[in-house]
Protein backbone atom coordinates (compact mmCIF):
# COMPACT_ATOMS: atom_id res chain seq x y z
CA UNK A 1 0.00 0.00 0.00
CA UNK A 2 1.68 3.54 -1.01
CA UNK A 3 2.37 5.66 1.88
CA UNK A 4 0.43 8.90 0.05
CA UNK A 5 1.88 11.15 3.18
CA UNK A 6 5.43 10.03 2.91
CA UNK A 7 7.09 13.34 2.55
CA UNK A 8 8.87 12.02 -0.03
CA UNK A 9 6.32 11.96 -3.04
CA UNK A 10 5.66 15.72 -2.86
CA UNK A 11 9.46 16.30 -3.51
CA UNK A 12 9.58 14.12 -5.83
CA UNK A 13 6.83 15.26 -7.76
CA UNK A 14 8.08 18.96 -7.70
CA UNK A 15 11.43 17.63 -9.29
CA UNK A 16 9.52 16.16 -12.16
CA UNK A 17 7.97 19.12 -12.75
CA UNK A 18 11.09 20.98 -12.11
CA UNK A 19 12.96 18.65 -14.91
CA UNK A 20 9.33 18.99 -17.20
CA UNK A 21 9.98 22.41 -17.23
CA UNK A 22 13.58 22.71 -17.68
CA UNK A 23 13.16 20.35 -20.76
CA UNK A 24 14.82 17.42 -18.95
CA UNK A 25 12.18 14.65 -19.91
CA UNK A 26 14.59 11.70 -19.58
CA UNK A 27 15.08 12.70 -16.00
CA UNK A 28 11.15 13.56 -15.72
CA UNK A 29 10.19 10.23 -17.43
CA UNK A 30 12.17 8.55 -14.27
CA UNK A 31 10.48 10.40 -11.77
CA UNK A 32 6.90 9.96 -13.22
CA UNK A 33 7.99 6.32 -13.64
CA UNK A 34 8.89 5.98 -9.84
CA UNK A 35 6.13 7.99 -8.72
CA UNK A 36 3.86 5.56 -11.05
CA UNK A 37 5.25 2.03 -10.04
CA UNK A 38 5.21 3.74 -6.40
CA UNK A 39 1.47 4.31 -6.40
CA UNK A 40 -0.04 2.57 -9.69
CA UNK A 41 -3.69 3.58 -8.59
CA UNK A 42 -3.04 6.84 -9.35
CA UNK A 43 -4.12 8.32 -11.95
CA UNK A 44 -2.57 11.25 -12.49
CA UNK A 45 1.28 9.91 -12.30
CA UNK A 46 0.16 8.64 -15.96
CA UNK A 47 -1.48 11.54 -16.73
CA UNK A 48 2.12 13.23 -15.97
CA UNK A 49 3.86 10.66 -17.85
CA UNK A 50 1.68 10.63 -20.58
CA UNK A 51 3.13 14.22 -21.55
CA UNK A 52 6.14 13.33 -20.79
CA UNK A 53 6.48 10.67 -23.14
CA UNK A 54 4.94 12.51 -25.68
CA UNK A 55 7.73 15.02 -25.51
CA UNK A 56 10.28 12.29 -26.10
CA UNK A 57 8.51 11.04 -29.26
CA UNK A 58 7.62 7.81 -27.15
CA UNK A 59 3.81 7.30 -28.82
CA UNK A 60 2.92 4.05 -27.70
CA UNK A 61 4.09 5.11 -24.16
CA UNK A 62 2.09 8.25 -23.90
CA UNK A 63 -1.30 6.70 -25.56
CA UNK A 64 -0.44 3.57 -23.06
CA UNK A 65 -0.39 6.11 -20.08
CA UNK A 66 -3.20 8.65 -21.72
CA UNK A 67 -5.28 5.30 -21.08
CA UNK A 68 -4.56 4.33 -18.28
CA UNK A 69 -4.95 7.63 -16.43
CA UNK A 70 -8.31 8.17 -18.41
CA UNK A 71 -8.94 4.20 -16.33
CA UNK A 72 -8.07 5.92 -13.01
CA UNK A 73 -9.21 9.72 -12.91
CA UNK A 74 -12.52 10.48 -11.99
CA UNK A 75 -12.02 14.63 -12.80
CA UNK A 76 -13.68 15.88 -16.28
CA UNK A 77 -9.87 17.93 -16.48
CA UNK A 78 -7.58 15.22 -16.37
CA UNK A 79 -10.13 13.24 -19.03
CA UNK A 80 -9.85 16.09 -21.43
CA UNK A 81 -6.12 16.09 -20.59
CA UNK A 82 -5.60 12.33 -21.00
CA UNK A 83 -8.00 12.31 -24.15
CA UNK A 84 -6.05 15.51 -26.00
CA UNK A 85 -2.92 13.51 -25.66
CA UNK A 86 -3.64 9.88 -26.81
CA UNK A 87 -5.13 12.09 -30.03
CA UNK A 88 -1.77 13.30 -30.40
CA UNK A 89 0.15 9.82 -30.19
CA UNK A 90 -2.39 8.07 -31.89
CA UNK A 91 -2.13 10.73 -34.49
CA UNK A 92 1.85 9.87 -34.75
CA UNK A 93 1.09 6.13 -34.53
CA UNK A 94 -1.30 6.47 -37.43
CA UNK A 95 -4.37 5.66 -35.73
CA UNK A 96 -6.14 8.50 -37.31
CA UNK A 97 -9.62 6.89 -36.54
CA UNK A 98 -8.42 6.52 -32.72
CA UNK A 99 -7.03 10.10 -32.18
CA UNK A 100 -10.27 11.81 -33.87
CA UNK A 101 -12.54 9.76 -31.47
CA UNK A 102 -10.06 11.59 -28.59
CA UNK A 103 -10.53 14.49 -29.87
CA UNK A 104 -14.18 14.59 -29.74
CA UNK A 105 -13.74 13.35 -25.92
CA UNK A 106 -11.58 16.05 -25.63
CA UNK A 107 -14.34 18.42 -26.26
CA UNK A 108 -17.15 16.28 -24.66
CA UNK A 109 -14.99 16.90 -21.27
CA UNK A 110 -14.70 20.16 -21.18
CA UNK A 111 -11.04 20.98 -23.60
CA UNK A 112 -11.27 24.05 -25.35
CA UNK A 113 -12.89 24.33 -29.04
CA UNK A 114 -9.32 26.37 -30.05
CA UNK A 115 -6.68 24.24 -29.51
CA UNK A 116 -9.19 21.07 -30.89
CA UNK A 117 -9.41 22.76 -34.07
CA UNK A 118 -5.19 23.13 -34.28
CA UNK A 119 -5.22 19.30 -32.87
CA UNK A 120 -7.87 18.83 -36.16
CA UNK A 121 -5.79 20.51 -38.65
CA UNK A 122 -2.69 18.23 -37.72
CA UNK A 123 -4.97 14.76 -37.78
CA UNK A 124 -5.63 16.05 -41.70
CA UNK A 125 -1.64 15.54 -42.40
CA UNK A 126 0.16 12.35 -43.00
CA UNK A 127 1.19 10.92 -39.60
CA UNK A 128 4.35 9.20 -39.13
CA UNK A 129 4.39 6.18 -37.82
CA UNK A 130 7.01 4.74 -34.67
CA UNK A 131 8.19 2.05 -33.69
CA UNK A 132 9.18 1.64 -30.15
CA UNK A 133 9.98 -0.40 -26.89
CA UNK A 134 7.47 0.05 -23.87
CA UNK A 135 9.45 1.57 -21.02
CA UNK A 136 6.99 0.14 -17.68
CA UNK A 137 9.91 0.16 -14.65
CA UNK A 138 12.05 3.03 -13.63
CA UNK A 139 14.96 0.15 -13.94
CA UNK A 140 13.57 0.10 -17.99
CA UNK A 141 14.02 3.92 -18.12
CA UNK A 142 17.45 4.01 -16.58
CA UNK A 143 18.81 1.40 -18.77
CA UNK A 144 17.65 3.16 -22.06
CA UNK A 145 18.63 6.31 -20.89
CA UNK A 146 21.75 5.34 -18.88
CA UNK A 147 23.55 8.03 -20.87
CA UNK A 148 21.73 10.54 -20.04
CA UNK A 149 21.08 9.76 -16.52
CA UNK A 150 24.68 9.70 -15.89
CA UNK A 151 24.42 6.53 -15.06
CA UNK A 152 27.23 4.44 -17.23
CA UNK A 153 30.59 4.83 -16.47
CA UNK A 154 32.45 6.88 -18.07
CA UNK A 155 35.92 6.99 -16.42
CA UNK A 156 37.85 5.00 -18.20
CA UNK A 157 40.51 4.93 -15.61
CA UNK A 158 37.84 3.25 -13.16
CA UNK A 159 39.43 -0.07 -11.43
CA UNK A 160 36.07 -1.33 -10.58
CA UNK A 161 32.84 -1.95 -12.70
CA UNK A 162 29.13 -2.07 -11.53
CA UNK A 163 27.16 -5.05 -12.49
CA UNK A 164 24.89 -8.26 -11.18
CA UNK A 165 26.16 -9.73 -8.30
CA UNK A 166 23.87 -12.94 -8.37
CA UNK A 167 21.47 -13.16 -5.15
CA UNK A 168 23.58 -9.42 -3.78
CA UNK A 169 21.48 -7.14 -6.32
CA UNK A 170 23.64 -5.23 -8.02
CA UNK A 171 28.34 -5.61 -6.84
CA UNK A 172 31.71 -3.92 -7.58
CA UNK A 173 33.89 -6.50 -9.35
CA UNK A 174 37.66 -5.61 -10.06
CA UNK A 175 38.35 -5.06 -13.48
CA UNK A 176 41.73 -5.17 -13.52
CA UNK A 177 44.27 -7.13 -10.61
CA UNK A 178 44.43 -4.73 -7.56
CA UNK A 179 46.75 -4.76 -4.40
CA UNK A 180 46.52 -4.42 -0.88
CA UNK A 181 46.47 -0.65 -0.11
CA UNK A 182 45.58 0.27 -3.83
CA UNK A 183 42.62 2.83 -3.76
CA UNK A 184 39.74 1.82 -5.58
CA UNK A 185 37.16 4.65 -5.70
CA UNK A 186 37.02 8.31 -4.49
CA UNK A 187 33.83 9.85 -4.62
CA UNK A 188 31.44 12.63 -3.34
CA UNK A 189 28.93 11.44 -1.37
CA UNK A 190 25.32 12.90 -3.15
CA UNK A 191 23.16 13.66 -0.08
CA UNK A 192 25.35 14.75 3.19
CA UNK A 193 23.64 14.94 6.08
CA UNK A 194 25.07 15.67 9.07
CA UNK A 195 22.39 14.34 11.59
CA UNK A 196 20.05 11.53 10.45
CA UNK A 197 16.86 12.80 11.85
CA UNK A 198 14.31 11.87 9.33
CA UNK A 199 13.81 15.86 8.58
CA UNK A 200 17.32 16.30 7.47
CA UNK A 201 17.28 13.15 5.82
CA UNK A 202 14.44 14.31 3.29
CA UNK A 203 15.69 18.08 3.82
CA UNK A 204 19.03 16.40 2.65
CA UNK A 205 17.12 14.65 -0.87
CA UNK A 206 14.93 17.53 -1.39
CA UNK A 207 18.31 19.65 -2.06
CA UNK A 208 19.15 17.49 -4.50
CA UNK A 209 19.02 18.13 -9.00
CA UNK A 210 15.99 15.95 -10.20
CA UNK A 211 18.62 13.86 -12.26
CA UNK A 212 20.43 12.87 -9.22
CA UNK A 213 17.02 12.52 -7.11
CA UNK A 214 16.49 9.86 -9.89
CA UNK A 215 20.15 8.60 -9.96
CA UNK A 216 19.05 8.07 -5.88
CA UNK A 217 16.27 6.71 -6.45
CA UNK A 218 17.60 4.04 -8.07
CA UNK A 219 19.78 2.53 -5.18
CA UNK A 220 18.21 -0.13 -2.97
CA UNK A 221 15.99 0.14 -0.54
CA UNK A 222 15.90 -2.16 2.48
CA UNK A 223 13.58 -0.10 4.38
CA UNK A 224 10.29 1.05 2.33
CA UNK A 225 7.95 0.84 5.52
CA UNK A 226 9.96 3.97 7.19
CA UNK A 227 9.66 6.46 4.46
CA UNK A 228 11.46 6.50 1.33
CA UNK A 229 13.94 8.64 1.70
CA UNK A 230 15.20 7.17 4.95
CA UNK A 231 14.44 3.80 3.71
CA UNK A 232 16.92 4.42 0.88
CA UNK A 233 19.63 6.89 3.28
CA UNK A 234 19.57 4.05 6.19
CA UNK A 235 20.44 1.14 3.52
CA UNK A 236 22.98 3.22 2.00
CA UNK A 237 23.92 5.91 4.01
CA UNK A 238 27.85 6.17 4.88
CA UNK A 239 29.01 7.74 8.55
CA UNK A 240 29.57 10.94 8.22
CA UNK A 241 29.47 10.90 4.15
CA UNK A 242 25.98 10.07 3.66
CA UNK A 243 24.91 8.52 0.91
CA UNK A 244 27.67 7.87 -2.55
CA UNK A 245 26.30 6.60 -5.52
CA UNK A 246 28.94 3.85 -6.36
CA UNK A 247 30.26 3.21 -3.23
CA UNK A 248 26.54 2.16 -2.35
CA UNK A 249 27.01 -0.73 -4.69
CA UNK A 250 29.63 -2.60 -2.93
CA UNK A 251 28.47 -5.53 -0.79
CA UNK A 252 29.11 -6.67 2.16
CA UNK A 253 31.50 -9.33 3.76
CA UNK A 254 32.51 -10.14 7.22
CA UNK A 255 35.85 -11.13 6.09
CA UNK A 256 36.22 -8.23 3.26
CA UNK A 257 38.33 -7.31 0.53
CA UNK A 258 38.31 -3.86 0.49
CA UNK A 259 37.62 -1.22 3.52
CA UNK A 260 35.12 2.80 3.25
CA UNK A 261 36.67 5.48 4.50
CA UNK A 262 35.68 8.80 4.84
CA UNK A 263 38.28 11.26 4.07
CA UNK A 264 37.15 14.42 6.16
CA UNK A 265 40.24 16.70 4.75
CA UNK A 266 38.33 16.40 1.43
CA UNK A 267 35.27 15.58 2.36
CA UNK A 268 35.42 12.54 0.22
CA UNK A 269 34.03 8.81 0.84
CA UNK A 270 37.57 6.66 -0.57
CA UNK A 271 37.19 2.51 -1.10
CA UNK A 272 40.46 1.01 -0.37
CA UNK A 273 41.91 -2.77 -0.86
CA UNK A 274 42.99 -5.08 2.48
CA UNK A 275 44.11 -7.90 0.55
CA UNK A 276 45.55 -8.09 -3.20
CA UNK A 277 41.99 -9.15 -5.42
CA UNK A 278 41.86 -10.55 -8.53
CA UNK A 279 40.56 -9.34 -12.00
CA UNK A 280 36.90 -10.23 -12.23
CA UNK A 281 36.58 -10.78 -8.29
CA UNK A 282 33.83 -8.80 -6.62
CA UNK A 283 34.79 -6.14 -4.01
CA UNK A 284 33.15 -6.05 -0.72
CA UNK A 285 33.58 -3.95 2.32
CA UNK A 286 32.15 -4.53 5.70
CA UNK A 287 29.21 -2.74 6.76
CA UNK A 288 30.01 -3.02 10.47
CA UNK A 289 32.93 -1.24 12.09
CA UNK A 290 35.70 -2.64 14.24
CA UNK A 291 34.89 -4.89 17.00
CA UNK A 292 31.31 -5.71 15.21
CA UNK A 293 32.98 -7.52 12.53
CA UNK A 294 36.10 -8.88 14.15
CA UNK A 295 35.15 -9.73 17.10
CA UNK A 296 31.58 -11.21 16.50
CA UNK A 297 30.18 -14.15 16.49
CA UNK A 298 28.16 -14.74 13.08
CA UNK A 299 25.12 -15.12 14.99
CA UNK A 300 25.49 -11.50 16.27
CA UNK A 301 26.76 -10.01 12.88
CA UNK A 302 23.73 -11.58 10.84
CA UNK A 303 21.38 -10.11 13.32
CA UNK A 304 22.51 -6.54 12.94
CA UNK A 305 22.77 -7.28 9.02
CA UNK A 306 19.46 -8.76 9.09
CA UNK A 307 17.95 -5.89 10.66
CA UNK A 308 19.85 -2.78 9.36
CA UNK A 309 20.16 -4.29 5.70
CA UNK A 310 17.53 -7.12 5.17
CA UNK A 311 19.92 -10.14 4.12
CA UNK A 312 21.53 -12.50 5.72
CA UNK A 313 25.30 -12.88 5.46
CA UNK A 314 26.60 -16.42 3.52
CA UNK A 315 29.90 -14.77 3.39
CA UNK A 316 33.29 -17.10 3.17
CA UNK A 317 33.57 -16.18 7.39
CA UNK A 318 29.06 -17.06 7.85
CA UNK A 319 28.96 -20.17 5.51
CA UNK A 320 28.50 -23.00 7.33
CA UNK A 321 31.34 -24.71 6.52
CA UNK A 322 33.58 -22.18 8.44
CA UNK A 323 31.61 -20.43 11.18
CA UNK A 324 32.13 -22.34 14.13
CA UNK A 325 36.13 -21.83 13.63
CA UNK A 326 36.03 -18.47 12.53
CA UNK A 327 33.43 -18.00 15.96
CA UNK A 328 36.15 -19.12 18.12
CA UNK A 329 38.88 -16.75 16.82
CA UNK A 330 36.76 -13.80 16.71
CA UNK A 331 35.41 -14.60 20.20
CA UNK A 332 39.03 -14.77 21.37
CA UNK A 333 39.98 -11.74 19.37
CA UNK A 334 36.91 -10.36 21.00
CA UNK A 335 38.30 -10.96 24.58
CA UNK A 336 41.54 -9.86 23.99
CA UNK A 337 40.20 -6.76 23.27
CA UNK A 338 38.23 -6.68 26.77
CA UNK A 339 41.14 -7.46 28.87
CA UNK A 340 44.05 -5.55 27.39
CA UNK A 341 42.82 -2.17 29.65
CA UNK A 342 42.97 -4.52 32.53
CA UNK A 343 46.25 -6.24 31.72
CA UNK A 344 49.35 -4.57 33.97
CA UNK A 345 52.15 -7.07 32.90
CA UNK A 346 53.70 -5.93 29.56
CA UNK A 347 54.71 -9.06 28.63
CA UNK A 348 51.31 -10.66 28.90
CA UNK A 349 49.79 -7.71 26.90
CA UNK A 350 52.23 -7.54 23.97
CA UNK A 351 52.16 -11.41 23.69
CA UNK A 352 48.03 -11.03 23.38
CA UNK A 353 48.59 -8.58 20.72
CA UNK A 354 50.67 -11.11 18.91
CA UNK A 355 48.14 -13.64 19.52
CA UNK A 356 44.58 -11.13 18.27
CA UNK A 357 46.63 -10.12 15.43
CA UNK A 358 47.47 -13.99 14.48
CA UNK A 359 43.87 -14.37 15.18
CA UNK A 360 42.71 -11.81 12.81
CA UNK A 361 45.06 -13.03 9.81
CA UNK A 362 44.12 -16.90 10.39
CA UNK A 363 40.35 -15.76 10.06
CA UNK A 364 41.56 -13.61 6.58
CA UNK A 365 40.30 -10.45 8.28
CA UNK A 366 43.03 -7.72 6.98
CA UNK A 367 41.81 -4.79 8.55
CA UNK A 368 42.18 -3.11 12.08
CA UNK A 369 45.37 -4.87 12.90
CA UNK A 370 46.19 -1.63 14.50
CA UNK A 371 43.95 -1.16 16.99
CA UNK A 372 46.36 -3.62 19.12
CA UNK A 373 49.37 -2.21 17.36
CA UNK A 374 48.66 1.26 18.69
CA UNK A 375 48.31 -0.36 22.32
CA UNK A 376 51.59 -2.15 22.12
CA UNK A 377 53.99 0.97 21.25
CA UNK A 378 52.03 2.62 24.58
CA UNK A 379 52.94 -0.76 26.25
CA UNK A 380 56.43 -0.10 25.00
CA UNK A 381 57.31 3.50 25.54
CA UNK A 382 55.81 3.17 28.95
CA UNK A 383 58.71 0.82 29.65
CA UNK A 384 60.86 2.84 27.53
CA UNK A 385 61.49 -0.24 25.12
CA UNK A 386 62.21 2.43 21.97
CA UNK A 387 63.25 -0.17 19.77
CA UNK A 388 60.12 -1.71 20.35
CA UNK A 389 57.92 1.37 20.56
CA UNK A 390 58.73 2.04 16.74
CA UNK A 391 58.58 -1.48 15.65
CA UNK A 392 54.33 -1.26 16.70
CA UNK A 393 54.24 1.89 15.56
CA UNK A 394 55.68 1.32 12.51
CA UNK A 395 53.38 -1.57 11.78
CA UNK A 396 50.68 0.49 13.21
CA UNK A 397 51.44 3.48 10.70
CA UNK A 398 52.18 0.95 7.65
CA UNK A 399 49.14 -0.56 8.04
CA UNK A 400 46.56 2.35 8.73
CA UNK A 401 48.64 4.01 5.39
CA UNK A 402 47.53 0.87 2.90
CA UNK A 403 43.84 0.78 4.75
CA UNK A 404 43.20 4.54 5.23
CA UNK A 405 45.07 6.21 2.92
CA UNK A 406 49.12 7.94 4.00
CA UNK A 407 47.23 11.58 4.16
CA UNK A 408 43.87 9.88 6.20
CA UNK A 409 44.53 11.51 9.55
CA UNK A 410 44.88 7.95 11.19
CA UNK A 411 47.54 7.37 9.61
CA UNK A 412 49.23 10.98 10.40
CA UNK A 413 48.52 9.69 14.21
CA UNK A 414 50.69 7.36 13.13
CA UNK A 415 53.04 8.47 11.79
CA UNK A 416 53.62 11.50 14.65
CA UNK A 417 53.68 8.13 16.92
CA UNK A 418 56.51 6.84 14.80
CA UNK A 419 58.76 10.11 14.54
CA UNK A 420 58.17 10.79 18.06
CA UNK A 421 58.18 7.89 20.51
CA UNK A 422 59.29 9.01 23.29
CA UNK A 423 56.97 12.22 23.50
CA UNK A 424 54.45 12.95 26.34
CA UNK A 425 52.20 13.99 23.88
CA UNK A 426 51.66 10.98 21.88
CA UNK A 427 52.36 8.54 25.13
CA UNK A 428 51.25 10.04 28.29
CA UNK A 429 52.91 7.07 30.28
CA UNK A 430 55.82 7.33 28.56
CA UNK A 431 59.12 5.96 30.28
CA UNK A 432 56.86 6.01 33.34
CA UNK A 433 57.60 2.21 34.07
CA UNK A 434 61.28 0.40 35.55
CA UNK A 435 62.43 -0.23 31.72
CA UNK A 436 61.90 -3.02 30.17
CA UNK A 437 63.14 -4.98 26.27
CA UNK A 438 60.66 -6.62 24.97
CA UNK A 439 62.50 -7.65 21.83
CA UNK A 440 61.70 -10.87 21.22
CA UNK A 441 58.07 -10.30 21.32
CA UNK A 442 56.88 -9.67 17.44
CA UNK A 443 55.02 -10.83 14.75
CA UNK A 444 54.92 -14.24 12.57
CA UNK A 445 56.11 -13.41 9.45
CA UNK A 446 53.10 -12.59 7.52
CA UNK A 447 51.29 -15.78 6.12
C1 LIG B 1 24.30 -0.74 0.11
S1 LIG B 1 23.38 -1.87 -0.80
C2 LIG B 1 24.64 -2.70 -1.72
C3 LIG B 1 24.34 -2.72 -3.19
C4 LIG B 1 23.14 -3.52 -3.57
N1 LIG B 1 23.49 -4.91 -3.78
C5 LIG B 1 22.47 -2.95 -4.78
O1 LIG B 1 22.03 -3.71 -5.65
O2 LIG B 1 22.34 -1.74 -4.87
C6 LIG B 1 22.96 -2.98 0.49
C7 LIG B 1 22.07 -4.11 0.03
O3 LIG B 1 22.80 -5.03 -0.79
C8 LIG B 1 22.44 -6.36 -0.49
N2 LIG B 1 23.63 -7.04 0.05
C9 LIG B 1 24.80 -6.46 0.42
N3 LIG B 1 25.68 -7.38 0.81
C10 LIG B 1 25.08 -8.57 0.70
C11 LIG B 1 25.48 -9.92 0.96
N4 LIG B 1 26.67 -10.20 1.42
N5 LIG B 1 24.58 -10.90 0.73
C12 LIG B 1 23.33 -10.63 0.25
N6 LIG B 1 22.90 -9.37 -0.02
C13 LIG B 1 23.76 -8.37 0.20
C14 LIG B 1 21.33 -6.29 0.54
O4 LIG B 1 20.10 -6.30 -0.12
C15 LIG B 1 21.56 -4.93 1.18
O5 LIG B 1 20.39 -4.37 1.73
Amino acid sequence: MPNRLDPAIEIIKAKADEAFNKNDFVVALFLHTFLSNNDPGNGIYHLGRSVTNLRLQRWSDAAKDATKALELCEAKVHKAKAHFRRCQARRELNDISGANEDLEAFLFNGGAPKTASVEAQKLKATPRSANETVLEDITDVATLFSNTLDLADNNPDAVYEIRSASGKGLGAFAVKRLQRGDLILTETPMVPVDDTTPYNVVTGFKQLSPKNLARCLLLHNAHPEIGLFEGIYNTNGFAQAGVVLDASRFNHSCSPNARYTYHEPSKQERIIALTDIAEGEQIYVSYLQGRNVYASPRSKRRQTLSSRYGFCCQCTACDDANFEESDCRRQEIGMIWESLPMMIDGRKMLMSVVRAITLMREDGYLGDADDFAVDAAAVCAGYSDWESCEYWAKFAYENRAAEFGADHPHAEHSRQILDKPQSRENHPQAGLFPRRIYKDIRLPREM
